[in-house]
């Protein structure tokens, strides 16, 4: 696989603060080509200022000693249980069969409806995280009811509302978590420094995830359908004074369209001494949804298209074994993705 022109990644920016017409198809569209889309960064969708302030809080945690990131440790009572917490270097890997990333992460669920126990200087800021956690989830809704619009989704089964209602956060628990990551310099914290990568290649495992990352630090690489590596600019546009937000499709939004909405497969890598912060939302539906085809009549129009990558999907998953077309809740696939991720027994 090589990498290309920064031009080949191909994802185009879509103003969703602006409700003409034109703009769920535009989402549909760039959904179902790469899987990934910029929108723009807007105050009134979620203000530059939080997305900073947030940017300065992971690094001031990420800056403290081992032994204060690991009272909350991922998985622990104290950090408020599974797949909460501080993930130490090298603790997963998102390519299983590589060795962990070397990279750090702390995981926030939403409030439940308080937050769960945070370590300083998290702890010091709950007010402003809960904030940001639910600008975040407005955001996806948006583009969730978008999506909704642009499938024509059917009135008697919820029309465009469809995919909102199931990640309604009143109705019960769901696997969404924030992420902030931090990629430390490699040769200053004993990670193997002969890999350039940072993050092993994967798809996301959610509905849809928001992306934040910061000028000057790029590293994130998608996997084109040719099997070439593209990288994906921080900033597409000289246009722009501060870069959008990144938004791409996560496996269930794929499972749930029949492979119409892609679940592209992407890596973090760069080499060398630079450090790397980025932030990540990852939107999920309900504990309780279930993985079944939507009724849309454009992705039944769409039909079997996808059935292949679908396959090839769940079997690099390790989902082939339920027989392949057994619906399963968004809870179960999860917690299979998870307990790869982290290595984790039964
Ligand atoms: O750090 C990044 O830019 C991307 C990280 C990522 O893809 C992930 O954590 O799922
Ligand atoms: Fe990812």
């Amino acid at each position: 696989m090589s990498t290309t022109d920064p031009q080949d990644a191909d994802i185009p920016i879509i103003d969703i603060s602006c409700s003409t017409p034109d703009v769920p198809q535009q989402v549909l569209s760039a959904a179902s080509t790469n899987g990934f889309l910029f929108v723009k960064q807007d105050d009134s969708l979620l203000p530059q200022a939080q997305i900073d302030a947030m940017f300065s809080l992971a690094a001031h945690f990420f800056s403290q000693s081992v032994a204060q990131k690991s009272t909350h440790t991922i998985h622990s009572a104290a950090a408020g249980g599974t797949n909460r917490g501080w993930v130490t270097m090298a603790g997963e890997a998102l390519d299983p069969s590589h060795p962990g990333d070397p990279k750090e992460a702390f995981n926030i669920s939403p409030p439940h409806p308080v937050l769960q126990p945070l370590p300083p200087p998290l702890s010091d800021s709950s007010a402003e995280i809960s904030k940001f956690l639910a600008s975040c989830h407005a955001i996806c809704s948006r583009i969730l009811t978008m999506l909704g619009t642009a499938l024509q989704m059917g009135e008697k089964e919820g029309g465009e509302t469809w995919f909102v209602d199931r990640h309604d956060e009143s109705q019960g628990p769901s696997g969404t978590i924030f992420r902030m990551l931090y990629y430390p310099q490699t040769h200053a914290h004993g990670a193997p420094s002969t890999s350039s990568i940072r993050a092993g290649a994967h798809s996301d495992y959610g509905s849809i995830t928001l992306l934040f990352r910061l000028p000057g630090q790029p590293g994130l690489e998608i996997l084109k359908p040719d099997q070439v590596w593209a990288p994906v600019p921080v900033n597409p546009s000289p246009d722009l004074a501060t870069p959008p937000i990144l938004v791409n499709i996560g496996d269930l939004l794929s499972f749930w369209t029949n492979g119409m909405l892609k679940s592209t497969v992407h890596r973090v890598t760069f080499s060398g001494g630079e450090e790397r912060y980025s932030m990540a939302y990852f939107c999920h539906p309900l504990d309780s949804a279930r993985l079944e085809a939507v009724p849309s009549e454009v992705i039944k129009a769409f039909g079997h298209k996808g059935a292949e990558e679908l396959k090839s999907q769940r079997e690099r998953l390790g989902l082939g074994g339920r027989g392949g077309s057994e619906v399963l809740t968004a809870k179960e696939h999860l917690d299979r993705r998870l307990k790869v991720t982290y290595g984790l027994k039964d």
